[in-house]
């Protein structure tokens, strides 16, 4: 099944476009790193594949729906940039945090399950971050930090997963363990993936394909060129 259709999609915040006629096919199991120069209009694909803005023209679907019914329904997971925690003397532990995202399961005001804090301690158990649950989140180190956001966006189990950006501010030795670890999830959970990244691709093996971001369109990385 296609995970991602994005037709024919223009944007714009003001007059300018930022994206114009921006299509692409991202098909089930694939790992996708999405490249392009700063400011060309990454985080703003994401966001419309978010359904948080919506094209002038164009479609997307995710899993064979409109986006935004898919994000109600909770199969996308989100790692937003620069881990939101980052820096922060936030009052949270690591399994509220976690947790936090399991809030249309678990209800606004009620108190998470025995099951729902199984899955949390699944998710982080994962990202080999269970023995830090207790801990708050701005005593971890930012490598750490970004392992937390992963198990929050997992906790959902979704069958998507996109990323903008998640090796930013991290130590060299952590983008490879992130790296190493969406590696892992793609193949053994056969999870479709989409990583907004600048760098570093040579150090993730999991990728299968490279589109990247140029002009309002988007174009796949070929040897070394792009083809529009
Ligand atoms: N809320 C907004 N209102 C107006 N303009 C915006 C808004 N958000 C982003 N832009 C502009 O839209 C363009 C694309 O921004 P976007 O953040 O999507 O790019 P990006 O490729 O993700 O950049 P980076 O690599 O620096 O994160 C930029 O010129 C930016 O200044």
């Amino acid at each position: 099944m296609q995970a991602i259709e994005i037709q024919n999609v223009d944007f714009a915040y003001g007059k300018e476009l930022i994206l114009k006629e921006a299509s692409a096919v991202i098909e089930g199991g694939d790992f996708i790193a999405l490249t392009g120069e700063n400011g060309t209009g990454k985080s703003t694909l994401l966001r419309l594949l978010l359904a948080e803005l919506k094209p002038l023209r164009g479609r997307i679907r995710l899993l064979g729906e409109d986006n935004d019914k898919v994000i109600r329904s909770g199969k996308v997971g989100y790692v937003a940039q620069n881990g939101t925690y980052a820096n922060q003397n936030f009052p949270a532990t690591v399994e509220e945090i976690v947790t936090a995202n399991l809030y249309k399961q678990i209800g606004l005001f009620r108190f998470p399950s025995k099951s729902h804090k199984h899955q949390v301690y699944e998710a982080l158990e994962k990202l080999k971050m269970s023995e830090y649950a207790k801990t708050l989140i701005g005593e971890l180190s930012g490598g750490q930090q970004q392992r937390v956001m992963l198990a929050r966006a997992l906790v959902i189990k979704p069958e998507l997963l996109i990323l903008d950006e998640p090796t930013t501010g991290i130590d060299m030795k952590s983008v490879r363990q992130l790296y190493e670890i969406l590696g892992e999830l793609h193949k053994s959970e056969k999870l479709t993936i989409l990583m907004v990244t600048h760098g570093h691709l040579e150090e993730c093996a999991g990728i299968n394909r490279i589109l990247q971001l140029e002009d309002g369109k988007i174009g796949e990385v070929v040897g070394n060129g792009v083809k529009l």
